[in-house]
C-alpha cells in the first residue's frame, strides 16, 4: 500500500479541532473575532465577470495578502497581517505579492507538468520510487482516496528542490525513505523539468523562510519560544523539503452533482508551512481561463465554514502544517483544504497544474511538544521527545498500520 504522507495523513484530520484553536486565543491580547469577521468580509471576493455566472455555492474569499518588500525586512512588524492569515481566528493561508522573478518561473514549471503527465507509460515507470512508497519521483494512481480507491485523477512528481541527495547513510534511507531518498530527475525524457523545479523551488523556500521569520515574531509575542525552537530555525536546519508537481488530468463529463473535493479530498498539511501557486488551467496544454469559477481550492474555516479561497497567479500562497499548529500551540493554525474540479459543458477536457512546497523539520529534529498538546494527544505525550521523522512514523502507524 502506498500514500504521500505529508497530505494524506492528515485526511483523516478532518475532525479538526476548532475548539482548541479558538480557545488558545483568548489568552491573546490579540484582535476580537467580531474584527476578523469584519476583515474577512471586507475580502468577499464581489463577482462581476462573465466567468462568474455560475455563482459558487459558497462564499469567495480573497487571502490575506504581504508583500515582498515588507517581508524580506526584518525589522518591518507583521505580526498583525500574520494572525490575520493564520491565526487562531485566520483562514490559514496568506499570500505574498510582488516576488521578483516569480511569475516566469512559475508559468515555466506549471507548463512542463502536462508534458511530463503525457510522456509514454514506461519511461513514467522508470521514474517512480515504490521504496519512497512513491514520495521520489512519479506517483500516479497509488495514492489512496477517502472513498478508499486509488486516486487516478491526479499524477505527482516529488523532488526535493534544495538536495538532489540528502544524505548518503544506508540506514537513514532505509528507516525514512520518503525523507532521505535521492531524486529521480527525467534527464533524457525531459530535461527542461530539473531546472525549472529547482529554480521556483528554491524561491518558493527563500520566501518561506522569510514567512517563517515573522511567524515566530508573532508567535514570541503570545508564548515564550526556546532561541532555536523558532519556525525559521527548524526550517533553516531541514534536509527535506519537498516540492510536488500536481498535474490534474483532464475532467472527462461534466457532472453537475460533483463533490467539493473532486479533484483532491479534504486534509491538512503534515510539516510544517506549506508554499502553493495559484492554479493553472489548460486545454490541451494550452493555458486558459477557468470556466468555471466554483473550482479551486477550498477552505474549512475555524468556525467549520467552506469557503473558496482565491489568490493572484502571481502570488505565492502559504498556508500552516500541522506540526508549526503543534509546536505553537494554535497560535498558528492548520489549514483544512480540499481542491474541486470544474463542471459545466466547458470544463470537459480542462486540466490543472500546480506546485506545493512542503517545508517540514528534518528528520533528526527533536520536536519540542507543548505539555499540553491538542491534536494527536496520545502519540505525543506518551513518547518524551521525539524527533520529527520518528513521529512521521508513529502518525504513519497509528492511522495506516503500513509497515510495508
Ligand atoms: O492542488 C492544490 O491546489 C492543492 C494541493 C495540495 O493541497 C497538496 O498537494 O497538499
Ligand atoms: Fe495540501
Amino acid at each position: 500500500m502506498s500514500c504521500h504522507f505529508w497530505r494524506s495523513l492528515s485526511l483523516l484530520l478532518c475532525n479538526y479541532n476548532n475548539k482548541t484553536c479558538s480557545s488558545s486565543s483568548s489568552s491573546s491580547s490579540y484582535s476580537s473575532p467580531t474584527s476578523h469577521l469584519a476583515r474577512s468580509l471586507s475580502r468577499l471576493v464581489t463577482c462581476r465577470n462573465m466567468s462568474c455566472q455560475s455563482q459558487a455555492p459558497f462564499p469567495t474569499l480573497r487571502t490575506v495578502t504581504l508583500s515582498y518588500s515588507h517581508l524580506q525586512d526584518k525589522n518591518t512588524d507583521l505580526s498583525s497581517k500574520i494572525e490575520e492569515g493564520f491565526g487562531p481566528s485566520g483562514l490559514g493561508i496568506l499570500s505574498v505579492t510582488d516576488v521578483p522573478g516569480y511569475s516566469s518561473l512559475r508559468r515555466n514549471l506549471l507548463r512542463l507538468s502536462p508534458r511530463l503527465a503525457n510522456l509514454p507509460e514506461e519511461v513514467k515507470k522508470e521514474l517512480e520510487d515504490p521504496h519512497s512508497r512513491y514520495n521520489f519521483g512519479w506517483s500516479h494512481g497509488k495514492e489512496k482516496l477517502e472513498s478508499g480507491k486509488l486516486d487516478m485523477l491526479k499524477g505527482s512528481f516529488y523532488a526535493n528542490p534544495i538536495l538532489d541527495r540528502p544524505t548518503t547513510d544506508a540506514s537513514l534511507i532505509e528507516r525514512y525513505p520518503s525523507y532521505c531518498g535521492s531524486n529521480i530527475w527525467p534527464h533524457s525524457a525531459l530535461p527542461e523539468l530539473e531546472r525549472a523545479f529547482k529554480a521556483l523551488g528554491q524561491l518558493m523556500y527563500d520566501v518561506g523562510l522569510m514567512l517563517a521569520h515573522h511567524c515566530d515574531r508573532y508567535v514570541s509575542k503570545v508564548m515564550k519560544m526556546g532561541e532555536d525552537g523558532g519556525l525559521e530555525n527548524i526550517l533553516l536546519r531541514s534536509r527535506c523539503p519537498k516540492g510536488r508537481l500536481l498535474y490534474y488530468f483532464p475532467t472527462e463529463q461534466s457532472n453537475d452533482n460533483i463533490s467539493m473535493s473532486s479533484w483532491c479530498g479534504w486534509h491538512t498539511d503534515h510539516g510544517s508551512l506549506t508554499g502553493l501557486t495559484c492554479g493553472m488551467f489548460m486545454r490541451d496544454a494550452v493555458e486558459i481561463p477557468c470556466p468555471d469559477s466554483a473550482a479551486g481550492l477550498y477552505i474549512r474555516t475555524r468556525t467549520d465554514q467552506i469557503v473558496k479561497v482565491v489568490y493572484g497567479e502571481d502570488e505565492i500562497a502559504y498556508q500552516i502544517g500541522e506540526t508549526t499548529e503543534i509546536l505553537s500551540r494554535g497560535y498558528l493554525c492548520a489549514t483544512p483544504h480540499c481542491v474541486r474540479a470544474p463542471k459545466g459543458q466547458e470544463a470537459s477536457g480542462l486540466e490543472r497544474s500546480t506546485f506545493a512546497l512542503f517545508m517540514q523539520p528534518d528528520w533528526e529534529e527533536k520536536l519540542n511538544f507543548p505539555e499540553k498538546v491538542h491534536i494527536h494527544k496520545d502519540l505525543i505525550s506518551s513518547s518524551g521527545a521525539l524527533t520529527f521523522g520518528e513521529y512521521t512514523e508513529k502518525l504513519l502507524d497509528k492511522y495506516y498500520h503500513l509497515k510495508t
